[in-house]
């Protein structure tokens, strides 16, 4: 029996699964934590992956693949040292340069129709704006521009690779043409930088040191749809640090609104995807402000009557993605002296996390991704109020599958089809 693992290095944690690769079964796991920060270290996801592979995890393992967070931008010297701690997908400091680079490029349509995707905060290209513009002296030592999950698959190989589906993610490759716009890396960092090789689906980036087959990797979300074997017309929720909709198509979805990013998946296909900022830590922070384990807050939220009693929460903790609104607050309205229970404040908080992608559901019917129905992952998917509330918010029916790592065994398939050629048939 063959054995493969896949690695999720997503915002809060590294997670790693090691299955058989005829079958996909899990059989061992390995986790540890990053720092709650927007802007870390690569070295930290790498003392994560150390962690959480230790004691033997990997023992008898032919190969792995590496699933990581989005759009993180890593700079790296002509020596290939990082230059300084990556800025991440969740950082908002980059909204002014991605207002400018819209601007610079005559507006959202020309971005969408250039990549795909219009300029926020989130993407490596606003990043790199915001470097040469605040950082200059940084900015001069910058050779190379790699993604969380290529410079780990560096650090396992040696290989400056990438895959098309996180390329998709930087606002300087165009997944419809599967090729680098380095016009748009010059117009957002004044020069062009070394980038990684785009490989192909099942294509290997190289091998560890121990003689292990490393896949291509991809972006988390990519990673999440090998994981629960989305085809064309499938479509998913995820409720991690971010949260997130979307749907495998066979053709690009570029929407010049900005709410709908094209992006490419790890099969060859189109992933049309919206992201917003404030997904299950609105769950822990709410629980936390209440006194009460997250337990407790499903217990509560679902103890109140849908709508809270009038209550809503509008939680943009953290700014906002979807919509574009980078420096916004939270907000509870409609309190009155009968409805500001624990009860209603839990389940408007449940209620409004959730808005937040049931609008990303209608964005992506908008741009023709007919969404049926969603399968719910990531963890605040293991909320037992989420789940009930879900269905009444998104207005789909939902699907809970088994709980699983879906972006670490995505990872593990990867590796799987780069190891025999076959993508792997596992249920
Ligand atoms: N039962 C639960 N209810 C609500 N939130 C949960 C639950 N279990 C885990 N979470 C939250 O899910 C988040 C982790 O989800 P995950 O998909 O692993 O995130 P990421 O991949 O972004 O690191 C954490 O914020 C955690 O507190
Ligand atoms: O920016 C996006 C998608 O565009 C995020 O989904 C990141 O990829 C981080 O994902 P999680 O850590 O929440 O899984």
């Amino acid at each position: 029996m063959a054995l493969v693992a896949g690695v999720d290095s997503s915002t809060q944690s590294t997670k790693v699964v090691v299955v058989d690769a005829d079958t996909g079964t899990v059989l061992r796991e390995g986790r540890a934590d990053h720092p709650d920060r927007t802007e870390v270290h690569p070295d930290e996801w790498w003392r994560a992956y150390r962690e959480a592979t230790a004691g033997g995890l990997l023992d008898g393992v032919s190969a792995i693949g590496v699933g990581g967070q989005q759009h993180g931008m890593v700079t790296l010297d002509e020596n290939r040292e990082v230059v300084r701690p990556a800025l991440l997908w969740n950082d908002t400091r980059s909204a002014d340069a991605a207002a400018d680079l819209i601007r610079d490029l005559g507006g959202p349509d020309s971005w969408a129709d250039a990549v795909g995707l219009v300029p926020v905060a989130s993407f490596t290209v606003t990043k790199l704006r915001w470097l040469a513009t605040h950082e200059p002296d940084l900015a001069a030592r910058v050779a190379t521009v790699v993604l969380p999950h290529d410079w780990l698959t560096y650090r396992l190989t040696g290989s400056l690779v990438t895959d098309r589906g996180d390329a998709s993610g930087t606002g300087y490759y165009s997944a419809a043409q599967n090729a680098y716009r380095t016009d748009l890396l010059e117009l957002a960092f004044g020069r062009a930088p070394e980038l990684p090789r785009v490989l192909g689906p099942s294509e290997p980036a190289g091998t560890t040191s121990d003689g292990v087959l490393v896949s291509a990797g991809t972006g988390d979300n990519m990673a999440a749809a090998l994981g629960l074997g989305l085809g064309v017309g499938d479509a998913a929720v995820s409720i991690g640090t971010s949260g997130t909709v979307f749907g495998v198509a066979d053709s690009i979805r570029a929407d010049g609104t900005g709410a709908v990013a094209g992006f490419a998946d790890a099969t060859g296909r189109f992933l049309p995807l919206v992201c917003t900022l404030n997904a299950a830590r609105v769950l822990t922070a709410t629980a936390a402000m209440l006194g009460v384990s997250l337990s407790e807050m499903d217990a509560l939220a679902l103890s109140a009557a849908p709508g809270a009693d009038g209550l809503t929460m509008v939680p943009y903790l953290d700014g906002e993605r979807t919509p574009n609104l980078p420096d916004a607050t939270g907000s509870l309205l409609g309190m009155r002296r009968d409805n500001m229970t624990p009860a209603n404040v839990a389940r408007a908080a449940v209620e409004g996390m959730l808005s937040g992608l049931g609008a990303g559901i209608e964005a992506l019917r908008a741009v023709g991704t007919d969404v049926k129905q969603v399968r719910l992952i990531g963890g605040g998917a293991q909320s037992k109020a989420v789940q009930a509330i879900a269905p009444e918010v998104l207005g789909v029916p939902v699907t809970i599958p088994a709980p699983a790592e879906y972006v670490a065994l995505g990872a593990a398939r990867q590796a799987a089809w780069a190891l025999t050629g076959e993508p792997p048939t596992w249920s």
